[in-house]
């Protein structure tokens, strides 16, 4: 298996599978797997739910863009961002310029259904997690999409084969680059 250089930054709404494909993807790989939500934890020492509760989502971006400014300097990592860490100009920036942005997609009802049990996502706690999950689509699609290298549909994939594929498909990216160069 060749190696595959540098960073990458896996974007996408809640229950994309960022961490999960995340973490595969960085142990395939032999780079370092992060999180921002994981960091922002480890750092706080208490759950994101908690911080929005205490704090209130402002207070918790000011974290997720500290987290990110500090993760993306770091060599041959793979980094799970939160959903919203495209909202700021400057994540946007920092996930841009250090390492491949890769977009995981997936349809409503999957998002729906991979996030219904999970208490840690305070913006879905909600009467109508679906209504809300459509207006984040709508807010944050062109954001994704403004720093993605690639974007991944993940409805209906099994993770391993998404992440043999999306492996595949890095190397290719790689080679392309190489025989520019
Ligand atoms: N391609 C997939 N197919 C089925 N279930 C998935 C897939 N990707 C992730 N999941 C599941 O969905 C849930 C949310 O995934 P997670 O990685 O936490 O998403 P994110 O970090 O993007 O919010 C987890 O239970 C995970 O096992
Ligand atoms: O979409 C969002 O604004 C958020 C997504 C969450 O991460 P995941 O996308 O990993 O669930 C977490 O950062 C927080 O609950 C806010
Ligand atoms: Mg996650």
């Amino acid at each position: 298996m060749e190696n595959l250089a540098g960073n990458f930054f896996l974007v996408g709404l809640m229950g994309a599978g960022k961490t999960t494909v995340g973490r595969a993807l960085a142990r395939r790989s032999g780079k370092t797997f992060y999180d921002s939500d994981h960091e922002i934890e480890r750092r706080t020492g208490v759950k994101v739910a908690t911080i929005f509760d205490i704090e209130g989502e402002t207070r918790f971006r000011d974290r997720e863009s500290a987290v990110i400014a500090d993760l993306v300097r770091l060599n041959d990592i793979v980094l799970a961002t939160g959903g919203g860490a495209v909202l700021r100009p400057q994540n946007r920036e920092a996930l841009r310029a250090h390492g491949t942005v890769i977009y995981l997609r997936a349809n409503i009802e999957d998002l729906l259904a991979r996030t219904q049990h999970d208490k840690n996502r305070p913006l879905l706690q909600t009467a109508n997690p679906r209504a809300k999950l459509e207006s984040l689509f709508a807010e944050r699609d062109p954001l994704y999409r403004e720093i993605a290298d690639i974007v991944v549909d993940t409805t209906q994939q099994n993770v391993n084969l998404l992440v043999s594929r999306l492996e595949q498909q890095l190397q290719k990216r790689q080679r392309r680059t190489e025989s520019l160069s």
